[in-house]
């Protein structure tokens, strides 16, 4: 049995949703699944748009089938030749043996690096560069390389005709499609706009600048779908609106919720203690959004996605061997690795009997250029009832921050 979708005239999803997957590049919880989407255009020439993950790979030889509906396949243009797309590749080449694998000189450079040597001949690959158009009959496809936006080969391919933009990795989404394809469907649900922001923040977030220059790049075509490589496609105005609206302030760095995001560890809840206190002084105040992170107890990638998404962080920390305790560390650098810059950051951090936690944290986020609020909170061991009235006046200086 196959499951496409027709998404225009002779363009078909022939993806898949995968449900197994534990984790995206093994390190992103998936709780609710990803999509490898892939799509068949059929023309005078009938092209496939990516590859699938090699997992899904019966259901996506099935679907490929059925949209070509007996035809043949001319092309497979190869947007990136990361593995989660391009484990199937080889299954495609040998079942249309006059398919040719389209790709600029980087893309084919990876499949052969990627797949054993010498399995095809030089004649089933077709060099693309930036710019070049390819014609199928009707429609027509332009080449946009887009280097690092996730991976240095990138490109991505503009179909003329329609106003169709194939977006690679870019505005993808964590999540399987459930029934509906179009994002209309899910730009209302803020769960699902928290996975697209977790899904571009902790895979494409670094590369913000590579992502401003895309946009740029695309500003003059008249776009009227993008249609990713997960999750679901834009094809209407208020979903490409929306989704460039945000990609233009995710790759800008804009926070986009005026809130506090609170990060704490702790290994015998005194430190989790001033961490609560201070959340609940700060809701005394009246701030709206509060968000709370046992950094021992999350997969990073949810807290990166919200220290992006809030204009104020507070990192609560503990010694631990005289420095930073070493979960909190490895938070801080990664998300450093996301291009986490322009914030409001405060600290909170305790001594038992001394260490470099503080002077660590800082120097790690150093390079993002945050604005420091309030006066440090230190604790030796537990808080006491006399630092209640300091505690008040970062929760205070915060607030005031907020207002700004
Ligand atoms: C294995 C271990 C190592 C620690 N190392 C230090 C340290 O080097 N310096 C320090 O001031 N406190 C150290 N502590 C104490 C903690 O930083 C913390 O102050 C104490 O656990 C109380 O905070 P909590 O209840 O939030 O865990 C250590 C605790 C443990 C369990």
């Amino acid at each position: 049995m196959q499951f496409i979708k027709k998404v225009y005239d002779n363009i078909y999803w022939v993806g898949a949703n995968d449900r197994d997957l534990k984790r995206f590049e093994n390190m992103f919880t998936l709780p609710n699944g990803v999509t490898y989407n892939s799509y068949i255009i059929k023309d005078e020439k009938n092209v496939l748009m990516d590859g699938s993950d090699s997992s899904v790979i019966r259901t996506y030889l099935d679907n490929v089938e059925k949209a070509l509906d007996g035809e043949d396949l001319d092309y497979i243009i190869v947007q990136h030749m990361e593995p989660d797309h391009c484990g199937s590749i080889d299954f495609i080449l040998d079942k249309y043996p006059n398919c040719k694998f389209v790709g600029n000189q980087k893309t084919i450079k990876f499949f052969h690096q990627f797949y054993p040597n010498d399995k095809y001949n030089e004649d089933r690959f077709l060099e693309i560069k930036d710019g070049d158009e390819l014609n199928i009959g009707k429609r027509n496809l332009k080449f946009v390389f887009a280097p690092m936006v996730h991976w240095p080969e990138v490109f991505m391919t503009y179909e003329t005709t329609e106003g169709l933009f194939f977006s690679a990795d870019a505005f993808g989404s964590f999540d399987v499609i459930e029934g509906h394809i179009s994002a209309k469907h899910y730009i209302k649900k803020q769960a699902w706009v928290d996975e697209n922001r977790r899904y571009y923040i902790n895979i494409v977030g670094k590369q913000g600048k590579m992502v401003t220059n895309l946009l740029k790049k695309v500003s003059d075509f008249e776009i009227n779908a993008i249609l990713p490589l997960h999750g679901p496609i834009y094809d209407d105005k208020e979903s490409i609106e929306f989704i460039l609206d945000k990609y233009d302030k995710w790759a800008n760095f804009k926070p986009e919720v005026k809130g506090v995001n609170i990060v704490f560890s702790s290994m015998y809840g005194n430190t989790e203690l001033a961490a609560d206190i201070l959340a609940s002084k700060l809701d005394e105040l009246g701030v709206e959004n509060i968000k709370l992170y046992d950094v021992s107890d999350n997969d990073f990638s949810y807290i990166i996605a919200d220290s992006h998404k809030y204009s104020n962080q507070v990192f609560v920390a503990m010694n631990y061997n005289a420095g930073l305790y070493h979960k909190m560390d490895a938070l801080l650098r990664e998300l450093v690795g996301t291009g986490y810059q322009n914030r409001h950051i405060s600290f909170i951090h305790n001594y038992s009997w001394g260490g470099k936690s503080l002077e660590q944290a800082k120097e790690i986020l150093e390079k993002g250029k945050h604005e420091y609020v309030g006066e440090d909170f230190i604790i030796n061991s537990s808080m006491k009832d006399d630092q209640e009235k300091t505690l008040e006046n970062l929760a205070k200086a915060i607030k005031e921050d907020l207002d700004k």
